[in-house]
């Protein structure tokens, strides 16, 4: 059986806060606001397989309103995420993610983020495309105001024909 879910996430970038986006913590004058460390590829990822999973988001799974997810290192929730599935008998088909930010650039940090998110996963770094743009300028994104990121994940289970 194969299942596929999507996810997107946004975060506001703020002075004061880490850059962490797909568990790399990426040197910037700027970092991602929000209550956990705002990895928003993490969170677009845990959404798309929360989503193909059909459990929902990971605001249900993890609230926001909720203490024990202050500051919560996000690559943790993508561990607890991926428990899930595989308690459901999945296994990841692949994953592919896009970075949508005007700065910092992404490209020399992508092979650290597949290689964190395939171990997360149990993977191989092959079943992990991660991508990034800008947006020529244009929007929250294009004027440095927020970082968003969207993924498509296929889980795989059984043996297919
Ligand atoms: N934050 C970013 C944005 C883009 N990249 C890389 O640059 C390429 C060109 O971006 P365009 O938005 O002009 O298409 C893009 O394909 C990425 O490889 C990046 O590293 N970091
Ligand atoms: C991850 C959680 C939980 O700490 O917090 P945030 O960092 O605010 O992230 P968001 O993507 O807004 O939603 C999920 C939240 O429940």
């Amino acid at each position: 059986m194969i299942r596929v879910g999507s996810g997107f996430d946004v975060h506001q970038l703020a002075e004061g806060r880490k850059c962490i986006i797909g568990g790399v913590d990426i040197p910037y004058e700027k970092g991602l606001l929000g209550h956990s460390d705002a990895d928003v590829l993490l969170h677009a990822i845990s959404d798309a397989i929360l989503g193909a999973l059909g459990l929902g988001d990971i605001g249900k799974h993890f609230p926001d309103t909720d203490a024990a997810f202050k500051d919560v290192d996000s690559y943790e929730l993508l561990l607890q995420v991926w428990k899930l599935a595989k308690e459901a008998g999945y296994r990841l088909g692949n994953i592919d993610s896009t970075i949508i930010a005007q700065k910092p650039k992404m490209a020399p940090y992508i092979p650290a983020m597949v290689e964190r998110i395939a171990a997360a996963l149990e993977a191989e770094p092959s079943q992990v495309n991660v991508k990034a743009t800008t947006t020529e300028q244009l929007g929250f994104t294009g004027r440095g105001e927020g970082i968003a990121a969207q993924s498509v994940v296929c889980l795989v289970k059984g043996v297919l024909s």
